[in-house]
């Protein structure tokens, strides 16, 4: 009911953005049958009751939203609703509201009171009063702070009372203080030139009031015999202050002030900062306005924008500009305002969802007490999934990266994890480490890839991170051969990016060594060959550490030495950048495997990885009679790599990579056949297929 009206047309637009049906019951609607945009039906409000007499009785949810002074009237004639349907009204005063609707409908009831106008950009943030009425009403409440809005349940006798406080005293003032301002004769212009942004916030917020409905404004503040004794008092405040200031009570003026200061006191703090805030802000607004229309005035008068007035005071031509650009900055403010809006309420309702999340991994991990938090298959189950559904516009990585992050940290409401990976800090296995378990586990760096996998071993961290294989330079032989004695199981795998920098504190051409992992000088060897002719080559533990390395020799003076590695390592040593991505392959790429107790059970797209040897690998047909099972029950290789036996002339081990899990049949009866045919077999453990 009265739908067609400001306020009115904005609930049934928020409706109908939920999709609901919504019928526009009003005098300013056109007769039923009838598209919008025919003329108004017009009609007394009896009138268009009995006129839409069917579509009211099918409601769900009748909303009445018509000018204060007829709301009793308008609902005393509403015909028999449904007996399920719930009858709610939007009016500012609730008693006689609530009243009359009690009356009409025996069903469900609600009053509201939204504390906005039709201009706000959007539900978002804003109040609206519920005062209960009877009956189950919580869909319709549902619906409201699903919007956004912030529900209030206040009973409709004491919100009419603090409505005469917030509303019916307020209005009156911003009234008294507008009537005397165009009594006194103020010209606006001068005031606000003579403002500071508390004072100009301060008149817009009257010239805000003036600007509106004032019949709406005359039926909020009479619209209780309450509220006019409210303004009786006031007036008579105003009397005795201007007494007490005329006959110069100094003292009486001062204890006053203090005492409503002190009741002011728990909000004072509050009050002083939120305002300073607000303040900042519209002093921000304002000079971006002024910026704008000094580079206007500036543009247009063909001179630098400082001629427009040294002291900064504007012309009259700058004046007429910055009128313009201001309105130019009002309007995109304007028009990023519903956006930011919208995004201040999907980021509320993220953050709800988010906590909820968090506490249901809570209390997954009460259940799991003592075994292991961390399940790679169910993660790979949950990226998998959402990457299916992704709607867009996000890429699928950056829901997998955001995705990630949210698991990472659910994690660690369960149990906080530590993570082993080969040091110092800024390795690429630390930005191995931290893709795959997100940033809120703990990445230990250790030195060697023994001691990373020690580390694991002996309990003093949960997971390791080592790398495998390199797209450019194949496979990391010393991790092949831990893996063949580590009781450490695979669990999941990470591919990540390498982009190496050239990285130091003098010039590229004053390079004379050239510090890095070997892996990383032989993945730029090309660019060094070319670009750093003749400059030593020096491998080190890690390039972190070659980062390191020439961090402490450039402290002492010694700067023709440069370092290869991530950026994170010239991040963390204070390196700069000398030349970026200076890797022969722009798609090289590490893959690294994620080591812990015990391998996932299957995900539905695993790997499986194993170090075997068959006997005597020098005799013709070995290496095939080997990888027979495979073939035989139809299992694919995705990965060999052989490796000398130590102690074994000319015995090689081979590292396999199969698609599917140990648990699937048809893999594990592989691998008991190779299990049956070598000398060596190791099931380093099977675990998630990344992407
Ligand atoms: O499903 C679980 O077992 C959880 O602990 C929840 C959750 C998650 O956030 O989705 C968190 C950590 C696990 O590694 C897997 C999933």
């Amino acid at each position: 009911m009265g739908g067609a009206g400001a306020l009115g047309s904005r609930f049934v637009e928020w409706f109908r953005g939920d999709g609901d049906l919504v019928h526009v019951v009003d005098p300013a609607a056109p007769a039923p049958g009838l598209a919008e945009g025919h003329a108004p039906a017009g009609g007394s409000p009896a009138e268009v009751a009995a006129r839409d007499a069917e579509v009211l009785a099918a409601a769900d949810l009748v909303l009445v939203a018509v000018p204060i002074p007829v709301t009793p009237e308008v609902i005393a004639g509403l015909p028999p609703l449904r007996p399920d349907a719930v009858l709610a009204d939007l009016t500012s005063v609730k008693g006689p509201a609530l009243e009359a609707m009690l009356a009409a409908h025996a069903g469900p009831v609600a009053g509201l009171h939204p504390m906005f106008g039709p201009d706000v950009a959007g539900p978002a943030g804003e109040v609206v009063v519920h005062s209960p009425g009877r009956g189950d009403v919580h869909w319709l409440l549902e619906r409201l702070t699903g919007w956004g809005l912030r529900v209030e349940p206040v009973a409709a006798a004491e919100h009419d009372r603090l409505m005469g406080l917030i509303q019916a005293l307020r209005h009156t003032v911003t009234a008294a203080y507008g009537v005397n301002l165009r009594r006194e004769g103020a010209d606006l212009d001068t005031l606000l030139a003579l403002s500071s942004p508390i004072y100009r916030t301060e008149l817009m917020m009257v010239g805000r009031l003036f600007a509106q409905d004032p019949g709406l404004y005359h039926d909020i503040i009479t619209a209780s015999e309450a509220n006019l004794e409210l303004l009786e008092r006031f007036h008579q405040t105003l009397g005795e202050l201007i007494t007490g200031l005329r006959a110069g009570d100094r003292e009486g003026f001062v204890a006053e002030f203090e005492a409503v200061g002190e009741h002011f006191a728990t909000h004072s703090e509050g009050f002083l900062t939120e305002s300073r805030e607000l303040l900042a802000a519209a002093k921000e607004l304002r000079a971006a306005a002024r910026d704008e229309a000094q580079e206007a005035a500036a543009a247009g008068a063909g001179v630098p924008a400082a001629g427009a007035g040294a002291d900064g005071a504007a012309t009259g031509e700058a004046g007429d500009a910055e009128d313009g650009a201001a309105a130019r900055v009002d309007d995109m403010a304007a028009r990023l305002a519903p956006h930011r809006v919208e995004i201040d309420r999907i980021d509320r309702e993220l953050l709800r969802l988010i906590s909820a999340r968090a506490a249901q991994a809570r209390a997954i991990g009460a259940i799991k007490g003592t075994a292991a938090a961390y399940r790679p298959e169910r993660e790979a189950q949950v990226l998998r999934g959402l990457v299916e559904r992704n709607p867009g516009p996000l890429p699928d990585n950056a829901v997998r990266r955001v995705f990630r992050e949210l698991m990472s940290e659910c994690l660690a409401v369960e149990r906080p994890l530590t993570v082993s990976y080969l040091g110092p800090r800024g390795t690429f296995t630390e930005q191995a480490a931290v893709q795959h378990f997100g940033g809120a586990a703990r990445p230990v760096p250790a030195a060697s890839l023994e001691g990373v996998l020690r580390e694991v071993e002996a309990r003093q961290a949960d997971y390791a991170v080592v790398p495998v294989e390199n797209s450019t330079e194949g496979s990391v032989g010393r991790t092949l051969d831990l893996l063949t004695r580590t009781p450490l199981e695979a669990v999941g795998e990470v591919r990540l990016r390498i982009e190496h920098q050239l990285m130091g504190r003098g010039e590229v051409s004053g390079v004379r060594r050239v510090y890095a992992h070997s892996q990383a000088l032989a993945q730029c060897q090309d660019f060094l060959t070319r670009h750093l002719p003749g400059v030593e080559r020096l491998p080190v533990s890690s390039n972190a550490e070659a980062a390191r390395l020439v961090a402490e020799l450039a402290a002492q003076g010694v700067t023709d030495v440069a370092a290869l590695g991530p950026e994170s390592a010239a991040a963390v040593y204070g390196l700069n950048v000398l030349r970026p991505g200076v890797q022969d392959d722009p798609e090289n790429t590490t893959r690294f495997l994620v080591l812990g107790h015990e391998s996932p059970p299957p995900s539905g797209s695993d790997t499986t990885s194993l170090v075997v040897a068959p006997p005597q690998t020098d005799r013709d047909g070995a290496l095939l009679g080997m990888l027979k099972p495979l073939a035989e029950h139809g299992v694919s290789m995705t990965r060999l790599e052989s490796r000398p036996m130590r102690g074994g002339l000319w015995q090689y081990l081979f590292y396999l990579e199969l698609d599917g899990h140990a648990q699937d049949p048809q893999v594990a009866a592989a691998l008991e056949a190779l299990r049956a045919g070598s000398v060596f077999y190791r099931l380093v453990g099977s675990y998630p297929r990344v992407g």
